[in-house]
């Protein structure tokens, strides 16, 4: 991370509210954004972390149609399931708020406005598929028919999910209504597109890849390759955001339109109610904007919202878009439809306040490069081992031993041998390590080289026996507790951005506070009494 970006604005992804949240997002999209937003808080950046629900959109009424309630009660619904399922895995947004907001609207018709009155956007003659029985024109999931690439019978018409490719509805095969099944006929309409080819040299220019994953920047340059199309941004529907022209009806503004400038409704929002500049969040070439997203929007954030703003003119563009690849279920494709998931509101209730278990485990599991997968075998055998078997059972050993030793009082060491003085070098370069690994994205490795403090900890205690060692030789039980306490502060401190909930306890026992990261490597901690 340059040191010259003090503001920093970073996204997730928009969650859509058309059904629960499972582990697929949080270990995908939101843990990871999650830990670079907290280690950034302790670099004492300027940051806000904003995200909200994604409620437009066709799947959201067709969701309505199946659950047999209106359109604005399923987003109801699943915003609230959403957020509290959100909120208690920890994941630290400054504002979580919504596309069906009043903010969210008028900010997404004026920036549709500002490209229709420059010009920026083309208004096309075309032929859609509507269908008869139900009077509808046939938009992006309203269409299904069979994919042209892998034959999946059920692809639909923005999207195969078998094989992951976009597609147009035109191009499916045997294309048929997904609300009534009929044939659909091919009848004219208009829409409004925005020319994407316009912008290849700017895409090419403007935005720096240096950072980017190679996952995403492989998608991006196929894309760019493969040839910009101008690309739809209405559509005839009559769930989402009017199209904000006089005279126009039963036309709302396409969802891959709006969600995106929910990143920046959503910042006003929080600057409303905190009476803060939304701006230098937005607007100021001295900020880092970072969006974290799953794989199937690399796109969307690639090419597309990028695209938009540079049209619009006046907003920074994003220095990294971060995406994951896909976490798979014992090794199968977690799909809502299919409802083959761990749903996250299900893992409360029957792990309750074992949030951090999960994190851990899906820290571990993140498709950082290609897809992975979750097991529930893995899932104990990782919780019994490393997160009890090492973690809790060498700050077990350490706090009770000081207890029961120095009644809860840190020793002051005696002559520290090679052995301690290593221990102590390593601590004062891991926050560094760890640092760096966080700044880069590699969220997995930071958390093992963690685990490795804790591995050295459990090791030294277990070889130095403390509980043997007392009663002939008080002095040098002192120094190995003294160390073994500088390593549980240590291990307290870094869990902070990885294991929120299990840090704030650390910091009860330990009675110590959040120290900024910087100091870290330099702490020291004695005169401590423990809880
Ligand atoms: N299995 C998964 N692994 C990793 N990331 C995922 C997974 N499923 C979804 N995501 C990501 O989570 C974010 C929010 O997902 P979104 O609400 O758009 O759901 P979605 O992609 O429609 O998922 P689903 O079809 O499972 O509901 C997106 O960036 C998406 O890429
Ligand atoms: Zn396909």
């Amino acid at each position: 991370m340059s040191e010259k970006y003090h503001y920093n604005t970073i996204t997730a992804a928009l969650p859509y509210a058309n059904g629960p949240l499972h582990i697929g997002h949080l270990g995908g999209v939101y843990i990871p954004t999650d830990i670079y937003v907290r280690y950034l808080r302790r670099k004492e950046k300027d940051v806000i972390f904003i995200c909200g629900s994604d409620e437009h959109g066709v799947p959201i009424t067709l969701r309505s149609k199946k659950e047999c309630i209106s359109t604005q009660e399923v987003v109801d619904k699943y915003h609230s399931i959403i957020k509290e399922c959100l909120e208690k895995f920890n994941i630290s947004f400054d504002h979580f708020s919504r596309t069906s907001s009043s903010i969210h609207h008028k900010t997404v018709s004026s920036f549709f406005k500002e490209l229709y009155h420059k010009d920026l956007i083309i208004e096309e003659e075309s032929k859609q598929f509507y269908d008869e029985k139900e009077g509808q024109f046939l938009a992006d999931r309203y269409i299904l028919g069979v994919c042209p690439y892998c034959k999946n019978t059920k692809a639909f018409g923005d999207q195969c999910e078998r094989c992951g490719i976009y597609l147009s509805p035109n191009e499916l095969i045997s294309p048929r209504s997904a609300l009534s099944g009929i044939s659909p006929i091919l009848k004219e309409t208009f829409h409004w597109f925005l020319p994407l080819p316009n912008y290849e040299a700017f895409l090419k220019q403007c935005i720096s890849k240096k950072f980017w994953k190679t996952n995403v920047y492989s998608q991006y340059k196929s894309w760019i390759e493969g040839g910009l199309k101008p690309r739809s941004i209405t559509r005839d529907l009559n769930w989402g955001i009017p199209v904000p022209i006089k005279e126009i009806e039963n036309k709302v503004l396409y969802v891959w339109f709006d969600a995106p400038i929910g990143y920046i409704s959503s910042t006003i929002e929080w600057a409303i109610n905190n009476k803060k500049n939304w701006k230098i969040f937005w607007k100021n070439k001295c900020t880092s904007l970072i969006n974290f997203i799953g794989k199937d929007n690399i796109v969307f954030h690639c090419i597309i919202f990028p695209v938009m703003l540079i049209a619009h003119g006046d907003y920074i563009l994003p220095r990294n878009i971060h995406a994951n690849e896909f976490l798979n279920l014992e090794n199968k494709k977690i799909s809502t439809s299919r409802n083959w998931a761990v749903w996250l509101h299900a893992y409360l209730e029957e792990f309750p306040n074992q949030q951090d278990v999960l994190r851990y485990i899906l820290i571990t599991k993140m498709p950082e490069n290609k897809d992975n997968n979750f097991n529930w075998k893995d899932f104990q055998i990782q919780n019994n081992s490393e997160l009890v078997g090492i973690l809790g059972n060498f700050i077990h050993r350490t706090l009770i031993l000081t207890k029961k030793f120095f009644f809860g009082i840190v020793p002051s060491p005696s002559t520290l041998r090679e052995k301690d003085r290593k221990v102590i070098k390593t601590l004062q370069l891991i926050p560094d390590n760890i640092g760096s690994l966080i700044e880069n994205y590699h969220f997995k490795q930071a958390l093992n080289e963690f685990m490795k403090i804790a591995r050295m900890g459990n090791k030294y205690i277990s070889e130095e026996a403390p509980w043997k060692r007392h009663k002939h030789d008080y002095m040098r039980t002192k120094t190995i507790l003294y160390i073994s306490l500088q390593i549980s502060g240590m291990l307290t401190q870094l869990s902070g951005p990885f294991l929120p909930r299990t840090s704030e306890r650390m910091m009860k026992m330990l009675r110590i506070k959040a120290l900024p990261w910087k100091l870290l490597k330099k702490k020291n901690y004695s005169y401590l009494m423990i809880h």
